[in-house]
Order: structure tokens, then sequence, then C-alpha cells
């Protein structure tokens, strides 16, 4: 029995040579009892294991394929459950992604399930205008958990919805990859993991399934299209991770209907021929997407959004807006200076426009000034002309009237001269018929 720092120690048998070799009591015949229960820091991981369960774990994934390819079935076959979803219809004239989460639990885990849906995928002429919501969906999730990195005071519940992984649906046709999903897999492969799922792998038979994974497998190659590699880093999974990694793309079949086979109830799709059992190796590779997202890889995804996906966004869109971590003569800069530098440089820069706008503006005054001093010049010229000519023309009016006048008047001196002519000539006329009457009086008497 040895006394340490922790009190009465004892070690395991198999410990027990390494331990006395580092406590140097190897000469000494020492027993070592085992211990009884943990202590000292071998129990970390059990402190991180509580607290993990006391927070609970989150998990986003998003379902990218077309209307109608088995998205939803899936999902609730993953996670037993019936997660509420309506139907969606080919008519839609963009994509949309639909978020819903759920809070779940499975003995005393409980977990935080965001689901993302693209609706009304592949049902657009526009190719661009089906996967770009996708990209801008993603992008818009690191860019949130970048604001709240940022912040001064960040929320200790900040609810992560950054994508962990994008289960990817292949239409079952035998054939090969359709455009629209190469190209929606080339622009999102350097933005989230992607899982390639054949959908509905019940519709192929296994000869024409084997032949479609390869020659999926070999598109997705020779496009230089990155899709999700299990880790083979750690030793405990490596060989199941590595033989899954040769796997892809997985023909997986959802159903959340009980169908029963002998004695049992079992989850399949119940055809004229026989049932497909879901969870049955033989018949799809269901249980393998299960196990390989959910058993073993599930923080690894979570560790490759936050290390590799975040950390490109983060490291992409500080570098736009111009941090560097050297500076010119390549020495490193730290946050501070950084700021200080930039600060300074945005001051300046801030001056230089305000000068620069202030000329303009005096420039602006001046111009107009002198357009408007034109504009009156012009206008007094102008109104000057106006009633110059309105002089003229009411002149030659009044030369008319005065003639017009002139005329009337000869004609009524012409006409007065008349009257006074057959005045006298009545005058003349009268006094002669008056003598003629007096005479022809006096010739009676
Ligand atoms: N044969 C076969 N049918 C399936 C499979 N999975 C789902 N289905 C059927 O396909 C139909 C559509 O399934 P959903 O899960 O609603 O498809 P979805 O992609 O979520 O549809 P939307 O969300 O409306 O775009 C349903 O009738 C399912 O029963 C499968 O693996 N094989």
């Amino acid at each position: 029995m040895a006394v340490g720092i922790w009190g009465t120690l004892a070690f395991p048998a198999s410990q027990e040579v390494t331990a006395a070799r580092v406590w140097g009591w190897e000469r000494e015949n020492i027993r070592c009892l085992a211990p009884l229960g943990h202590f000292g820091f071998e129990c970390l991981p059990y402190q991180l294991v509580s607290k993990s369960m006391r927070q609970g774990f989150s998990f986003n994934i998003l379902c990218v394929g077309e209307t109608g390819i088995g998205k939803s079935t899936l999902i609730n076959t993953l996670f037993n459950t019936n997660l509420k979803d309506n139907k969606s219809s080919h008519f839609y004239p963009n994509v949309r992604l639909t978020v819903q989460t759920y809070n779940l639990q499975e003995s005393n885990v409980k977990l935080k399930l965001t689901v993302v849906n693209t609706v009304g995928y592949g049902d657009q002429i526009n190719k661009e205008g089906s996967y770009q919501p996708i990209i801008d969906y993603i992008d818009a999730q690191f860019e949130a958990y970048l604001q709240e990195e940022l912040k001064l005071k960040r929320s200790f519940r900040y609810h992560d919805t950054r994508i962990h992984v994008c289960l990817f649906f292949i239409s079952p046709t035998g054939h090969s990859l359709n455009s629209l999903d190469l190209l929606t897999m080339k622009n999102i492969d350097r933005k989230v993991n992607i899982i390639p799922l054949i959908a509905k792998a019940d519709t192929v038979s296994k000869n024409d399934l084997q032949k479609f994974k390869s020659k999926i497998m070999s598109e997705l190659i020779s496009n230089d299209i990155q899709i999700y590699q299990f880790p083979t880093d750690d030793e405990t999974i490596a060989q199941t991770n590595s033989s899954m990694n040769g796997m892809l793309p997985f023909a997986v079949v959802g159903s959340t209907d009980e169908v029963k086979v002998g004695k049992r109830m079992v989850r399949g799709r119940h055809y004229p021929w026989g049932v497909l059992q879901v969870e049955n190796e033989n018949h799809c590779d269901f249980v393998k997407l299960r196990d390989m997202l959910l058993c073993t890889n599930m923080e690894d995804l979570k560790e490759q959004t936050h290390f590799h996906h975040y950390e490109y966004y983060r490291y992409s869109k500080l570098q736009k807006l111009g941090f560097t971590d050297v500076g010119p003569d390549n020495q490193s800069v730290s946050f501070q200076e950084l700021y200080e530098a930039k600060r300074l440089e945005f001051y300046d820069q801030c001056q230089r426009e305000k000068e620069e706008l202030k000329k303009k503006f005096m420039q602006q005054v001046k111009d107009r000034e002198t357009a408007f001093k034109d504009a009156e010049k012009e206008a007094s010229t102008t109104s000057l002309m106006t009633l110059q000519n309105k002089f003229e023309h009411l002149k030659r009016i009044q030369q008319e009237e005065i003639m017009k006048l002139e005329e009337e008047k000869r004609q009524l001196e012409e006409e007065i001269i008349d009257f006074c002519k057959t005045k006298a000539a009545c005058e003349t006329l009268q006094t002669q018929a008056c003598t003629n009457i007096k005479k022809d009086k006096d010739r009676k008497k």
C-alpha cells in the first residue's frame, strides 16, 4: 500500500509494474490493490459526460433532394419518430428552405434536432435558382455564429444553427447524377459535410445498385466534388469507418410502417412480392447510415463543421474585412495594433471623403450660382424683348385704329358736305317756291 497526495493509492494488477516504476518503488516489495472507484483527474471524462448530459446535444441536418424523394420519411425512420411535415407541391416558383426544430429524448440523452428541408428543389427551369438559396442558408448560419462570436456580450444559450451534415438524396435512376445535383454539390461541398444517399433504393435491383454506386462515385471524383469522409484516425473506429467510406453513397429505404415478418414486427415496406426490411443490412444501407451518422461520427461531423467549414468562412470573411495575422514585415500583429491601424485608416478615409464631398459641394454651389445668374440675365433680356414686342404690337394696333378713325372722320366730313349741299339746294328750292306762290297770289289780285 502506498500513500500519495490523494491519500491511499492502490493500482490494478495490470498497472502495478508501471505505477511502481513511476513512483520509484520498484525495489520495495509492494502489494497493490485494485481501486474501488475512480479518483484524481482520471474522472475528467465523467465530468464532461455528466455536464453534456445535463446540457443536452444539438444536431442540425440539411436534406437536399427533389420533391417526394423520401426526405421526411427517412428522417422519421432515423429518429424513430413522426416529425410533422406537410407534403410539398411541385409548383413553387423558387426553392424554399423549411426549418423545424424538435426536442427529442432517448433514454436520458436529450437531443435538439434541427431539420432543414429543401422545398421545390429541382422543380425550376433555372438551375442557379435551385442551389443559390441553399448556399445562402448555409452562409447565413455561419454569419450568425460569427456575429455572435464577435459580440461583446455573448449568449451562453445561443442556439448554434450551423449545418452539421447535408444528406444529399440522389434519385434512383440507375444511370448517373443529374446536372443539377452535380452543380449543387459542387457549390456546397466546401461549406458542409455531404453524405450522398441513393433514395428509394428498393426501386433499383441489387446489380444495378452496385453499378449505380460506382458510377456516382466516379462522377463525384471526376468533378472534384468533396464528400464527407468518415474519419480513420481513431483506431477504435478506423476499420469500420474506412470500410464505410468504400460503401458510399448509401442506398437507403425509409419507412415508419411496422410490418409483420414471422413472429416479429419490423419496420419495412410491404410489397406484393414480399417485405423489405429497413433495418436488414442485406436489404439496404439504412442501418449503416444510422450507425455512421448517429452512433459513430456525429461528434466528428460537428467538429468538421466548426474547425473546417466554419473556419474557412470565418477566415475568408475576416480577410475580406482587412484582418491579418502578420504585418507587411512578416511580424505578427496584435489585435489591438490591427484595430488601431484600421481605425486610423478608416478615420483618414473618412476625412478624405469628407474633404472631397465638401469640394464637390462647393463646386456644385458655384455652378448653380453661375447657372442661376445666367438664367436671370437671359430672363431679363427676354422680358425686355417681350415688352418691346408688346409695345410695337400695341403701337401698330393703335395706328391702325387711328387710320380707321380718320377714314371714318373723312367719310363723315364728306357726308356733312353732301348734307350741307343738299340743305342749300332745298332752301333755294323752298325760297323759289315761296316766291312763285307770292307772284301767283299777286297776279290773282
Ligand atoms: N419506394 C419507396 N417509397 C418511399 C421511400 N421513402 C418514402 N417513400 C414514399 O415516397 C413518398 C414521399 O415521401 P416523403 O418522405 O414525403 O418525401 P419528401 O421528399 O419528404 O417530400 P416533400 O417534403 O413533400 O418534398 C411517400 O409516399 C413515401 O411513402 C422509399 O425508401 N422507397
